[in-house]
């Protein structure tokens, strides 16, 4: 009876091993996010009930999501996935077993508090002779989960060692929506461009592949906003990364800046901030434990291949140590500031000019910035200059004539609040 258990057992074992094929998908793949959403899918648009009309899905779990429309509004919606458990379908004609597992003993997603989640699985197990439908599905899976993505950005934060996609992708924002110094913007431009015509260049001679961006100057003044829309028009994705954020050490700052997803910029903001004090404390008293030598090292990196391209900000240059604004970590620098005269024009005119729905004839708006352009020229000092982000403000807040008519309030109200 044992021998005959033990056969039976055995036997059902090779011939699983012979016959099935498993597929297992991690939820520290991006394929497992494409998987589950490609499968509510079929289920919610028909497909899978028409080849399947009783396919298996008696665990269900919700996710919440939220559509940001081009007007401004939003609708939230749920979409129902195969929550944890065995479901069935069949694709192109071949049955597939779905089984989604939970680890629930250990979490992912490191320290950061709010942000771990239980290990899953998803494994797909059909017959031999139909894996090849595995890349396809999951090719169908991929294609339909970048769907939302086109002509998006999408913002990367780390999470652990790992990068992994913040939020819905946003709208790109237009190049010429953020003004800067006549040429400036062109020039940050021609450079990335250089940049990434030059590969080979770089590969032949033995130098790193990278090139390393610092934008300063005062806050509001557009240097975030230019990095996004630059991002967006070269249909870059941003990384993100905090260096005072909780948890982060020094091999893990390496790991990440040397793991960064293809085509992504990263972003570090407000460089100056993180090593002011010797030790960074974060607002709920927790020390970063990134040190300025582990930094500049994470920068330097192992001499590769891989492209990498990253840009820094901050409020006050003057500040950084100049180990880390040495070329080869910062190849190209540049000054953005406050509004200047042609600036406070440029934006005036895209402001209330064409597609506004302020009713003003070409002359008048013309007439209208000339006057605050000779008012940022003649009537204020250099130093009188008030950010682009308080010009933007001042013009949300009111018309025209009022802006033009106010401005030189603006300008010397913010001065006088200085100290
Ligand atoms: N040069 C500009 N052209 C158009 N809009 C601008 C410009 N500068 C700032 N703004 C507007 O001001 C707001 C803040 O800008 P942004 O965050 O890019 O400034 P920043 O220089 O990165 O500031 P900080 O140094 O404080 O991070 C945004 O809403 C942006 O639209």
């Amino acid at each position: 009876m044992t021998v005959a258990r033990t056969g039976s057992i055995w036997g059902a074992t090779m011939l699983r091993r012979r016959m099935l094929v498993s597929l297992e998908i991690n939820n520290r793949d991006r394929a497992y996010d494409w998987f589950l959403g490609w499968m509510a899918h079929r289920a919610s648009s028909g497909t899978a009930s028409r080849a399947a009309p009783w396919i298996r899905s008696h665990e269900l779990s919700v996710e919440t999501m939220i559509e940001r429309r081009a007007n401004g509004s939003s609708s939230v919606f749920f979409q129902l996935v195969a929550g944890p458990g065995t479901h069935w379908f069949k694709y192109k004609g071949a049955w597939m077993q779905v089984k989604r597992e939970r680890e629930t003993r250990s979490m992912m997603g490191g320290q950061q508090p709010g942000m771990s989640v239980p290990w899953e699985t998803v494994m797909l197990t059909t017959l031999s002779r139909d894996r090849a439908l595995f890349p396809q599905l999951l090719a169908e899976a991929r294609d339909l989960g970048m769907q939302g993505q086109e002509g998006k950005l999408v913002i990367h934060t780390a999470w652990g060692i790992e990068w992994r996609p913040f939020g819905k992708p946003r709208r790109k924002r237009p190049l010429q929506s953020v003004v800067l110094e006549p040429g400036m913007g062109e020039k940050i431009e021609q450079d990335i461009k250089a940049f990434l015509a030059r590969r080979q260049w770089y590969a032949d001679r033995g130098i790193p592949y990278r090139r390393g961006y610092l934008l300063h100057g005062p806050p509001g003044s557009g240097k975030t906003s230019f990095i996004q829309a630059l991002a967006g028009s070269l249909s870059y994705d941003i990384c993100l990364l905090n260096l005072s954020e909780r948890g982060l050490a020094d091999d893990k700052l390496n790991h990440l800046l040397s793991n960064a997803p293809e085509r992504s910029f990263v972003l570090i903001e407000d460089v100056d901030a993180a090593f002011n004090k010797r030790i960074q404390t974060s607002a709920d008293g927790y020390q970063s434990s990134v040190t300025f030598s582990g930094f500049l090292n994470a920068l330097d990196g192992v001499a590769s291949g891989e492209e990498r391209i990253i840009f820094m900000t901050t409020n006050h240059v003057e500040q950084l140590d100049p180990a880390l604004i040495r070329p080869g970590r910062v190849d190209f620098s540049a000054l953005i500031d406050n509004a200047s005269p042609l600036q406070a024009r440029t934006l005036f005119q895209r402001f209330y000019g064409e597609g506004s729905n302020v009713e003003l004839n070409p002359d008048e708006l013309d007439v209208l910035a000339q006057n605050l352009e000779d008012i940022v020229e003649e009537k204020l000092g250099r130093e009188q200059r008030v950010s682009m982000a308080a010009l933007q403000g001042h013009f949300i807040r009111n018309q025209p004539k009022d802006a033009v008519a106010s401005s030189l309030d603006l300008f010397t109200g913010i001065l006088k609040k200085e100290p």
